[in-house]
């Protein structure tokens, strides 16, 4: 059974003339990364919010677990809500600047984890958990105690994706994970998630406008414009003769 189902997702906003997203659908296996791909404005972020349900979409399903999220709010939502989590393109956004690194770690564990069995970041003590966390994303213990500001751009977006993970979700939605990064941290920052989807059995949705990327990180590809998927492949097949013709623009153009 895949980890998270879609199936004719829709979302128009209001005055729009057309669906931002329109009748989208996929299944995610566990462990699997799923590249989606298109231009700015496709509607790429909106799906993305659509599936945190920190939007609504309009119709269509969204199986996580096999549970139906699509239509759950408040408290029958909220036992769903830690098996899905997202990496923002920009971790300065993203952190609270008021808060410690050690704290803004802890945060999703307080808010969702308490009472989950986690097992690669069971909380045997706050100081452990932190630790333990900061490790799996590579970043020395001593900046627990530091300010977001304090960090660099890469050592920020790494704190996002340890806080993603430290309560073990199924599925991580990344969105232009490394769009706000400089070329050489983009590369660290891409070979770290793919590391971590590996040892954590994690999967992912990778949302990027950069073919390349999503082409190095997934093993399925999707292509979206306009709102819609209009061609998907396993990622050896991109370069095969039938792929959509605005696949093949966006080939070369990377
Ligand atoms: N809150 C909103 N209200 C109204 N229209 C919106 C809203 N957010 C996005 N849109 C519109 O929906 C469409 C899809 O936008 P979306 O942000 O999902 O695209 P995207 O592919 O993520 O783009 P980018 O890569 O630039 O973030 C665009 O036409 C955009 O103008």
């Amino acid at each position: 059974m895949p980890v998270l189902s879609v199936d004719g997702l829709t979302r128009t906003y209001a005055g729009a003339e057309r669906p931002a997203v329109q009748d989208v659908g996929f299944a995610l296996d566990r462990g699997e990364c799923l590249g989606l791909v298109g231009e700015s404005g496709c509607g790429k972020s909106t799906l993305a919010r659509c599936l945190m349900r920190i939007e609504d979409a309009d119709r269509g399903s969204i199986r996580l677990g096999g549970h139906e999220i699509a239509r759950l709010n408040g408290r029958r939502l909220r036992p769903h809500r830690r098996k899905i989590q997202i990496v923002f393109q920009n971790p300065t956004a993203a952190l609270n600047p008021k808060l410690r690194i050690a704290d803004s770690l802890l945060d999703p564990y307080q808010q969702l984890g308490q009472g989950a069995k986690l097992t690669h970041f069971a909380y045997t003590s706050r100081d452990a958990y932190i630790r333990r966390l900061l490790e799996a994303v590579e970043l020395p213990a001593e900046l627990a105690g530091r300010y977001p500001h304090e960090l660099s751009g890469g050592q920020r977006q790494r704190v996002t994706i340890a806080r993603a993970i430290g309560i073990e979700p199924d599925v991580v939605v990344l969105d232009e994970p490394t769009a706000s990064l400089d070329v050489i941290s983009q590369g660290a920052v891409l070979d770290l998630l793919d590391g971590l989807r590996t040892s954590l059995g994690l999967s992912y949705l990778f949302i990027s406008h950069d073919l390349a990327a999503v082409h190095r990180m997934s093993q399925r590809v999707m292509v979206m414009r306009g709102g819609e998927i209009i061609d998907r492949f396993a990622a050896n097949e991109l370069f095969a003769e039938d792929r959509h013709l605005y696949t093949k623009e966006l080939i070369s153009i990377f």
